[in-house]
C-alpha cells in the first residue's frame, strides 16, 4: 500500500463499536495441501490454484493413495440417492477440499477433521455430503448436529443439507435458530443446524435429544471456538452431546490463538491446512481508497452506489450506529439500501437476507453478523467501509478475510474496496495486507471515469481466471 495522504487522527476519528452480538466475531490463520489448477466446473467456473497440506492422525490414510484424492463423488461410493443430490446442485466434480476431505472424512470408524480452505470454495458440501452418508433415515431422531456462528448461516447450511439430501426419502432437516414462538418445541429431525445458545437451551430443556448424535459439526469453527467469540457455548454444546461423536471443524481461518483449543475439542483429527499466502483469492480485487475526513467517506460511497447497484453489493461496517444512520441516510436521499445487524429481530433479519438472495434489494448495509458463511453468487462488491477491528480496536484480518470472501465465490470475480480515512485506519488495513502477504491497489478518485470503468469491467466480467493485469488494467 502507498503511504496514507491523510493525517494523524483525533482519538474520536478512530474509536469503533464492535457489534455486541454473540453472533459476530472473527477468526485467522495460517497453514498448507497439493494440487494444481482445477479444469473447469459443471458451472464453468474454475477454483483458484493453491495447496492444501494434509497431516493424518494415524497412517491407515496415505495422501499419496488415490482413494484419499477423490477426482469425482461416483468413486466415494456415496447411495444413488446422494449422488441424484449432487447432481440436482450441478456439481460435476468435487472442488479441492472436498477432493481431499471427503474420503478422510467418509472413514469408518470415523475420525475427527480440522480442515481449512479459501471462502467459497465448498466447505459446507464437504460436511453436508459426510452426515446425510452416515444417517439412518429409518430412525427420526437427532444424528448430526451443525453449529453456525448466525441464523443467517444457519439457515443457508439447512437450505444445501435439505438440497444434497431432497432425494434421500423422509429426510428430515430442522433449524435450531431462536425463535420465541417456538421455544418449547421439541424437534424431531435427522439433522440440526443452529446457533450454539439456543442447541444448548434446546438440549437443556429436553427438547433435543442428544443421544443418538453421530456427527457434530462447527462451521466457521475457529470463531465457535474463540473465547472472544462462541468458545464458551460451544463447550458446552460439546458437554451435552455423546463423547464418541465424529467431529468436524471446517473454516477458512484458524489463528493460532484457537488451534490449541481447536485440537483439545477435536482430538486425533486429520488436518488439511492452507498457507497463509494462499488465503486470499486471486478473483478477488482488493482495492482500496483513502479520503481525507470521515464526512469524504459517505461523498466516495454515493459514487460507487451506481456500481454497486449493477449486481449485488455489501458494505460492511464496525457498528450497529453507522449501519442504521446510512440506511437512513442513503434512504432518504432516494438510495434503495437494506441493513442487517444484530439489533434486528429474527423475523426481519430472516426478510431482509431473503429479499437480498432474491435480488430484490441490491444494497446491503450490514455488520460482522453476516460477514461470515454468507453465500450469494451474485455479490460482485464487498465495500469495507469501517476496516475491521477487534473489540480492542486492533486490525482484525480474519474479519477482512471473510468480509471480503462474500465476493468471488467459487472462482467467480469480485471487487473488495476498502475505505481508509485517516492514518490510524490506513495503518490498520495495512497490518491486514501484510498478515496476508496481499497487495492492496489504490483506487485513485481523481479520475472517476476510470475508476468507473476498471470496476465494471470487473464486475460484469463475472469470472475469473484472467490474469489481474488483463481484468483490471493493473498490475497485481
Ligand atoms: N463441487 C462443486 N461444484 C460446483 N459448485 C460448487 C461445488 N461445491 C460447492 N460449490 C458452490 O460453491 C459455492 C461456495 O460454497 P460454500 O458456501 O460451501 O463455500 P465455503 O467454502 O463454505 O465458503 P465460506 O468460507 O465463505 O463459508 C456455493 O454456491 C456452492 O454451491
Amino acid at each position: 500500500m502507498s503511504s496514507p495522504k491523510t493525517s494523524e487522527p483525533t482519538a474520536a476519528e478512530t474509536a469503533t463499536t464492535a457489534e455486541p452480538t454473540p453472533e459476530t466475531q472473527s477468526a485467522g490463520g495460517e497453514t498448507q495441501v497439493d494440487g494444481a489448477a482445477e479444469p473447469s466446473n459443471g458451472s464453468g467456473l474454475q477454483e483458484p490454484e493453491y495447496d492444501v497440506e494434509v497431516k493424518l492422525a494415524d497412517l491407515q490414510a496415505d495422501p499419496n493413495n488415490p482413494l484419499f484424492s477423490a477426482k469425482s463423488f461416483e468413486e466415494l461410493q456415496l447411495s444413488p440417492e446422494l449422488l441424484k443430490g449432487i447432481r440436482a446442485m450441478n456439481f460435476s466434480k468435487p472442488s479441492k477440499i472436498q477432493e481431499k476431505a471427503l474420503p478422510l472424512l467418509l472413514l469408518n470408524p470415523p475420525m475427527n477433521m480440522i480442515a481449512q480452505s479459501q471462502s467459497g470454495t465448498g466447505k459446507t458440501a464437504a460436511f453436508s455430503l459426510n452426515i446425510l452418508s452416515r444417517l439412518d433415515l429409518n430412525n427420526i431422531s437427532p444424528q448430526a448436529l451443525v453449529l453456525a456462528p448466525s441464523r443467517e448461516l444457519a439457515r443457508q447450511i439447512l437450505g444445501v443439507i435439505e438440497l444434497m439430501g431432497g432425494q434421500m426419502p423422509g429426510l428430515k432437516v430442522a433449524a435450531a435458530i431462536p425463535n420465541p414462538k417456538r421455544r418449547s418445541d421439541r424437534i424431531d429431525a435427522h439433522v440440526i443446524v443452529g446457533t450454539p445458545g439456543t442447541v444448548m437451551d434446546m438440549i437443556r430443556r429436553k427438547n433435543i435429544d442428544p443421544r443418538n448424535l453421530k456427527v457434530l459439526v462447527l462451521d466457521e469453527a475457529d470463531n465457535m471456538l474463540d473465547q472472544q467469540g462462541m468458545g464458551d457455548q460451544s463447550k458446552r454444546v460439546k458437554q451435552l452431546v455423546p463423547r464418541n461423536l465424529q467431529i468436524v471443524l471446517f473454516s477458512a481461518t484458524f489463528p493460532a490463538k484457537v488451534i490449541q483449543f481447536a485440537h483439545q475439542f477435536a482430538p486425533n483429527a486429520n488436518v488439511l491446512t492452507l498457507a497463509a499466502d494462499d488465503l486470499t483469492i486471486e478473483g478477488i480485487k482488493q482495492l482500496y481508497v483513502d479520503v481525507n475526513a470521515d464526512q469524504d467517506k459517505y461523498a466516495t460511497l454515493l459514487k460507487f452506489y451506481e456500481l454497486m447497484t449493477q449486481a449485488s453489493s455489501i458494505i460492511f461496517v464496525n457498528s450497529r450506529r453507522v449501519a442504521e444512520e446510512l440506511e437512513q441516510r442513503m434512504t432518504a436521499e432516494g438510495h434503495k439500501v437494506a441493513q442487517l445487524t444484530g439489533a434486528l429481530d429474527g423475523q426481519q433479519r430472516d426478510e431482509v437476507i431473503d429479499r437480498f438472495r432474491r435480488g430484490e434489494a441490491k444494497v446491503l448495509i450490514a455488520t460482522n453478523v453476516i460477514a461470515r458463511g454468507i453465500d450469494v453468487q451474485t455479490v460482485t462488491m464487498v465495500i469495507n467501509y469501517d476496516v475491521p477491528v477487534t473489540v480492542e480496536g486492533r486490525p482484525d484480518p480474519e474479519t477482512y478475510l471473510h468480509r471480503i470472501g462474500r465476493t468471488g465465490r467459487f472462482g467467480r470475480v469480485g471487487v473488495a474496496l476498502t475505505f481508509v480515512h485517516d492514518k490510524r485506519s490506513w495503518q490498520n488495513l495495512n497490518e491486514i495486507a501484510t498478515h496476508f502477504n496481499t497487495e492492496l491497489h489504490l483506487v485513485d478518485t481523481g479520475d472517476w471515469d476510470a475508476v468507473e470503468q476498471m470496476i465494471s469491467k470487473i464486475v460484469k466480467s463475472g469470472r475469473a481466471g484472467k490474469s489481474t493485469k488483463e481484468m483490471t488494467g493493473m498490475d497485481s
